[in-house]
């Protein structure tokens, strides 16, 4: 086993595979050949479809799952290696653990609680002390420091779980839907907080979920993963604006899928030939190896649909004559369901024109904004199952 380095990521996913047999003896393949690295103090979010392996992933990790295959390393020291026959124990890997099924301890008091990391490791008491006491005041429960667990609210909860998490002082914290107990409110203040508390204690963190918001809030980078393998790795940004594969665009968010054939990709703006009619899309957007001819799909966000009940001045080459079908109020935006020759658009603006349902209007996307993905590389129908969102437009 080589020893740690100063320099090293803390955490490194070398070729990661994790086999399992179902009762039948059919072989399942957990995880694929993962390879990920966390930096110091980074905040990398697992998101996929249930099923998809992240918690498996995450379970090796953490050494809860002896890997098939691969190798992980905790600051240049190997914590496992099926190769060489290593696997250390979670508890001597040296990451925190904040997992839902890992919830407090219901006989012992929020301060018993925090401090039993600290206990075990016979911490002297002064120190011990003034440690749990630092770590409640940052996790917002210091007046709740004598309550038992039955007495508090869920988020109330997580906080204690939080806060024993921290008190070990961790450079890595491994998180597997730790807030999926607690409602929507909740759940987003607690985020914030752990963002805040992030930046603040310098932890860095691997983080699983399925909700795509969750990810895109909190993450330096998210890896979308899909039948055990890793489709995109990014900041959230690159990867909802820039994404790899149908697969990855139907995950992160809701999106307009427009297949057609490719006319010509010689000059600024190829053209896309599809049953809306020619959607032009800026170069850069269209991958290397797509070609005249080719089969893809046109991907737009809702968002860069603007809608219009006169023709837009100056617009480019994408304005298409539309039916309004319907309109939703959501608060911040509107959500507006298109039909532009037969085929359904969604679009999402300010509402700040009255539009009714039924009503003519326009459609116009900037070609800057849409993006080329080959037609063929969809593992989209499992995108849509899962994330519920609007692949092809669908409400
Ligand atoms: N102990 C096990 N024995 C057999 N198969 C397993 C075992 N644990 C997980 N699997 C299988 O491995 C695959 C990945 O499961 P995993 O729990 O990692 O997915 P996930 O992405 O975390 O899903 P979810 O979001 O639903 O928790 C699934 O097909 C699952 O059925």
């Amino acid at each position: 086993m080589t020893g740690p380095e100063p320099d090293a990521a803390p955490v490194r996913v070398i070729g990661l595979t994790k086999h399992f047999k179902r009762q039948r003896g059919e072989q399942v393949v957990a995880v694929d050949d993962v390879s990920l690295e966390v930096g110091r103090g980074e905040m990398v979010v697992i998101l996929g479809p249930s099923g998809c392996g992240k918690t498996t992933l995450l379970r090796c990790v953490a050494g809860l799952e002896t890997p098939t295959g691969g190798e992980i390393h905790s600051n240049g020291r190997v914590v496992s290696s099926a190769r060489q026959g290593v696997q250390v124990p979670p508890e001597r890997r040296g990451f925190g653990m904040m997992f839902q099924s890992y919830a407090v301890w219901p006989h012992m008091s929020v301060r018993r609680n925090v401090s039993y990391p600290l206990a075990v490791r016979r911490v002297p008491k002064a120190e011990l002390t003034e440690r749990v006491e630092r770590i409640l005041r940052i996790v917002g429960i210091a007046g709740l420091a004598e309550e038992y667990p039955a007495q508090l609210s869920g988020g109330q909860q997580q906080r204690v779980a939080l806060a024993r998490c921290l008190v070990a002082d961790p450079d890595v914290i491994l998180f597997d839907e730790p807030l999926s107990n607690v409602d929507a409110k909740v759940r987003e203040e607690l985020r914030v907080e752990l963002l805040t508390m992030q930046q603040r204690i310098g932890f860095a963190g691997i983080f699983v979920t399925h909700d795509q918001e969750e990810a895109t809030a909190i993450a330096d980078r998210v890896v979308v993963m899909c039948d055990g393998a890793v489709e995109q790795v990014g900041p959230p940004r690159e990867v909802y604006r820039a994404p790899r594969t149908r697969f990855v665009a139907g995950f992160l968010g809701v999106v307009n899928e427009w297949v057609g054939t490719v006319q010509d990709t010689s000059g600024p703006q190829p053209l896309v030939r599809t049953p809306m009619g020619e959607i032009a899309v800026a170069a850069e957007n269209v991958p290397s190896d797509v070609g005249a001819g080719d089969q893809v799909a046109v991907i737009a966000r809702p968002e860069v649909v603007a809608v219009s009940s006169d023709r837009p001045d100056g617009a480019g080459p994408n304005v298409w004559p539309a039916t309004l079908t319907t309109e939703t109020f959501r608060g911040p935006y509107v959500e507006q369901f298109l039909e532009v020759n037969g085929q359904r658009v969604r679009a999402r603006g300010a509402g700040r024109e009255h539009l009714s349902d039924g009503q003519r209007v326009f459609a116009a996307a900037a070609p800057r904004d849409l993006r080329v993905l080959a037609a063929g590389d969809a593992a989209d129908d499992h995108a849509r199952d899962a994330s519920g969102a609007a692949a092809g437009a669908t409400p």
